[in-house]
């Protein structure tokens, strides 16, 4: 994360975005003896209402369903096999769904379900769709109800947490803002819950988190605070900067009020493309390069070369990303590869001027590589 370079904070930008995505995580929404708690959805509903009036277009990702689905199957803690897990979902996200319709007809706002996995996203087919849909759903008027379709996801194919979702969400709808909302009211250099935290009110950059120690969700959240950070880092390469604070502030949070946490974004977006190579495509498998090779691809931005390669892993055929590494196993950054797997194998360590002229394009090309 860098700061942003345009003299505008931050915070002005988030205020002043035409298009924010919304995401709520469980621990505002569900208890566990409860289930979901549909009280502490109309104040939410009305703060995002609000700021559809003032003219921004908002996209919401919720998160909750398992935790909405755990009292009603009667059972006392969050799941943590996938069959349970997905069968919380399936119930929660019934009542999830049918709580924020309720909750938006109040204003006369109707609601539409996208439920998304990490392939969605991934392929490029499937993520024109759901940026149709997306789009579709704004231009009516509609406000679009997002979350993991945790019925279909298999443990591979998870996006892992909802903040993630939401990064990869505002990329998808070219927002200009992302707001997470959860039970705690920002950063703290430590896990406020242990007591003497101080909370952190800007992140410029990756300084400002030197010595921050990102702890464990609560007994319903997932990813905790590192997966915010984590999501946030992922929304400022998408030039999106993130505001964190707590749904109980979200009236002010949402209009511009001096709460939570701000990170800001990179005054550029990465390219459809690198962002789509970097953070959202699964990669298929992995090269394993030489110590020039990494010096030529991570350094000086070149194209890499079936010379530098000493092992290929994995089945990927021309077009996939794969994961590059170096000679120590550490992920150096990930690419589109030129070529299937087998052929890469016979022509792995040749210099271009001995392989045939079909294989003496890059393997990958610089522009489509993107070191991490
Ligand atoms: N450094 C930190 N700053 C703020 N909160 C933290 C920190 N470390 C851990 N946490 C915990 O992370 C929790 C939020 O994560 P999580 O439960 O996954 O929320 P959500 O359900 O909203 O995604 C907070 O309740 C807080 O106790
Ligand atoms: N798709 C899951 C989301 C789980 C999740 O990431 O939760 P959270 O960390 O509270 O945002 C659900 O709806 O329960």
């Amino acid at each position: 994360m860098s700061a942003c370079g345009d003299g505008a904070s931050t915070r002005e930008i988030i205020a002043s975005a035409r298009s924010v995505v919304v995401k709520i995580g469980s621990s505002a929404l569900t208890s566990l003896s409860g289930g979901l708690d549909v009280g502490r959805l109309d104040p939410l509903a009305e703060a995002i209402e609000a700021r559809m009036r003032a003219g921004s277009d908002v996209v919401v990702v919720s998160s909750g369903a398992v935790g909405a689905g755990i009292a009603p199957l009667g059972l006392t803690k969050r799941p943590r096999d996938l069959a349970t897990k997905q069968a919380a979902a399936s119930v929660g996200q019934l009542a999830l769904a049918n709580a924020w319709a309720n909750s938006f007809a109040r204003f006369d706002r109707v609601v539409g379900q996208v439920l998304l996995t990490a392939d969605d996203v991934a392929r490029r087919a499937t993520h024109r769709n759901a940026q149709r849909t997306l789009d579709r759903l704004r231009a009516l008027g509609a406000v679009a109800i997002v979350n993991e379709n945790d019925t279909v996801a298999t443990a591979e194919i998870r996006f892992g947490d909802n903040d993630r979702l939401a990064a990869l969400v505002a990329h998808l709808v070219g927002a200009d803002a992302l707001v997470l909302l959860s039970d705690v009211d920002g950063l703290y250099d430590s896990d406020p819950r242990k007591g003497n935290a101080q909370l952190i009110r800007e992140v410029a950059g990756p300084e400002d988190l030197d010595g921050v120690v990102a702890g464990s969700g609560g007994a319903l959240g997932t990813g905790g605070m590192a997966s915010k950070l984590s999501a946030a880092r992922l929304a400022a390469d998408a030039g999106v900067p993130v505001l964190l604070a707590s749904a109980a502030e979200a009236g002010a949070a949402l209009s511009g009020g001096y709460v939570g946490t701000a990170f800001g974004a990179r005054p550029h977006r990465m390219s459809a493309r690198r962002f789509w190579v970097r953070h959202a495509a699964d990669a298929q498998g992995r090269l394993h390069l030489d110590a020039g090779a990494v010096r030529a691809v991570a350094q000086r931005r070149r194209s890499l070369l079936a010379a530098g390669i000493t092992e290929v892993g994995g089945h990927f055929h021309d077009g996939d990303v794969v994961d590059l590494v170096g000679p120590d196993g550490a992920l150096i950054g990930r690419g589109v590869v030129a070529y299937d797997a087998i052929e890469l194998a016979t022509m792995r360590g040749h210099s271009s001027a001995d392989l045939p002229p079909d294989l003496q394009r890059p393997v990958v090309h610089a522009d489509d590589l993107v070191p991490v």
